[in-house]
């Protein structure tokens, strides 16, 4: 899943998304007129420009990374609205047309700085209202490559992300207004820190430079959780006097590769893992004392072992070092066991806000049989549990499938089944066996859905199909492939699950035309 992603506690009512219908057209004519929704249903007014508070409004005010008049597509290619040459984002395409290139000379130089090959440069160094109190600064935007989007206002982002998606799926039904946050910062839930030294040997950690594995050294990150931020630099500090090394990538040579917290947005509780080249942790138990002294607010403590030369984090070896090896959170009402490996959405506020959507979208009675596809550890099944008669889960990683099963247990719903398989083929064979489904749940990966998977829904003719998309170019694919194949698009409401980041979630509803 994309990008990085938290303020949080705006728990939807679900008996309020029983009750859901289509709006009014009152209702609708307000948001339009009125601009962009928040979490708590507040409406942020494009004419009074309120911003959220805390972003800097740099856009407005200083030209410097002015981009009115233009636009970022779902790939930070710059499309220029004034511009006659529709082809102005295509990447590489700088060459091809010459005469579109001269009538563009202007407004090329204008953006030559901006973009390298379509995508944003990051040397274009955007430069900071120091007029702005509220203004947060991020000493690493030009470095980091993780947020692309954090150097404009909240309100801006909103809009570009809201023409992204409209630029995209408008062709398939009126695209609602993106549903914001209204704390844009520290929301995510999940955070990493690559550990590394500098020069003079002293431990570092942060994120990785853009396209490269130079480590840029990270106090604090706008978007990730704080307390997380803390416990990462409580144990760069510690390092030096237990005398543990850093792993060097080019010597393999030292022991501490990565860091990875998980804190419960709800629950509060907070998982460490420790990813080492080695099982070997000498002063693991001192190590754990210390750090459990200054932070006695984790509540697990896992190693992790990585002895491969390879950019992934996370290893297979792991040994639970200090509580229970995972940490538990409610998400709209349910517990979720949350393993170091298994797949968690990172912005716990979006997700509850997001999923009581989807489960609102597909109009339940309580007598549906409902397929939650690409289902992780069951979050949006067993959430919707409570509203159908039956929930068939099915998921690709093992682990996340007993992750699902567990989850079910603990939270004692005994209406699912969860399936290890490649959703495709589980529904190919569920279509063979002309199973009955009234309302299918899809949250694919970013690559979206499959022929197999889609050309099966047809087949099986669920009355609603509710998609979830990370990435709302491989949705607007699948969503011709079914449009085509007897269904239409009723609503499609983008979801900002990852401000500061290019990223956008989106939900359609989609039914099944009548004949
Ligand atoms: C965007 S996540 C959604 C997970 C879950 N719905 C949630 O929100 O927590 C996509 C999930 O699809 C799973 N996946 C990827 N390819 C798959 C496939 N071919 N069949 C079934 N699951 C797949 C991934 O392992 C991942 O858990």
């Amino acid at each position: 899943m994309p990008g990085k992603s938290e303020d949080r506690k705006n728990q939807v009512d679900n008996k309020q998304a029983r009750n859901d219908k289509p709006q009014k057209d009152a209702d609708v004519q307000k948001e339009k007129i009125s601009g962009y929704k928040f979490s708590n249903g507040n409406i942020l007014s494009n004419k009074q420009g309120i911003q959220a508070k805390n972003w800097n409004s740099r856009t407005e005010k200083n030209n410097h990374i002015k981009i009115e008049g233009e636009n970022l597509d779902h790939n930070q290619v710059g499309i220029n609205k004034n511009s006659k040459n529709k082809n102005f984002h295509k990447k590489n395409d700088n060459n091809k047309n010459d005469n579109n290139n001269n009538h563009n000379k202007k407004n090329d130089n204008k953006n030559k700085n901006k973009y390298v090959n379509g995508k944003r440069n990051l040397n274009d160094k955007p430069k900071l209202n120091k007029t702005d109190k509220n203004q947060q600064n991020c000493p690493v935007i030009n470095k980091c490559g993780g947020c692309q989007l954090l150097h404009v206002s909240y309100e801006q982002q909103l809009k570009t992300k809201q023409k992204q998606v409209e630029g995209l799926l408008s062709k398939f039904a009126r695209v609602e207004p993106i549903i914001g946050m209204n704390n844009p910062y520290h929301y995510r839930n999940k955070v990493h820190a690559v550990f590394d030294h500098d020069r003079k040997g002293n431990p570092i950690s942060g994120v990785y430079e853009a396209g490269t594995h130079r480590v840029i050294p990270v106090e604090s990150c706008l978007i990730e959780d704080e307390k997380a931020d803390e416990i990462i630099g409580t144990i760069r500090g510690m390092l030096k006097s237990f005398k543990i090394k850093t792993y060097d990538e080019d010597t393999e040579f030292g022991l501490l590769r990565h860091v990875l917290i998980r804190k419960g947005y709800h629950s509060g509780e907070i998982m460490v893992v420790l990813v080492l080249s080695s099982p070997v942790f000498p002063s693991k138990n001192n190590f754990t004392k210390a750090l459990l002294k200054q932070h006695p607010e984790i509540t697990t403590i896992v190693l992790n072992v990585n002895n491969k030369k390879t950019s992934m984090v996370l290893g297979e070896k792991e040994q639970v070092i200090y509580g229970k090896g995972f940490i538990e959170d409610s998400l709209c009402g349910k517990i979720f066991r949350i393993s170091p490996k298994s797949f968690y959405q990172v912005n716990t506020v979006q997700t509850e806000i997001l999923y009581n959507k989807a489960i609102q979208l597909a109009g339940l009675s309580g007598k549906e049989t409902i397929v939650d596809a690409y289902c992780g550890i069951g979050t949006i099944g067993l959430i919707a549990s409570d509203h159908v008669n039956k929930v068939i889960g099915v998921e690709l990683n093992p682990d996340a499938v007993k992750d699902a099963k567990t989850n079910a247990i603990r939270n004692n719903i005994k209406n699912v089944d969860f399936y290890n398989k490649d959703a495709g083929e589980f529904m190919r064979q569920m279509a063979v066996q002309n199973e009955c489904v009234e309302v299918v749940f899809m949250d694919p990966p970013r690559a979206g859905s499959d022929e197999v998977f889609l050309n099966s829904v047809c087949t099986l003719a669920p009355q609603k199909v509710v998609y979830i998309s990370c990435n709302p170019v491989t949705l607007e694919r699948d969503l011709k492939y079914l449009v085509k194949n007897k269904y239409e698009v009723k609503r499609i409401i983008p979801v900002d699950m990852f401000p500061g980041t290019e990223h956008v979630e989106t939900v359609v509803l989609i039914t099944r035309v009548k004949e």
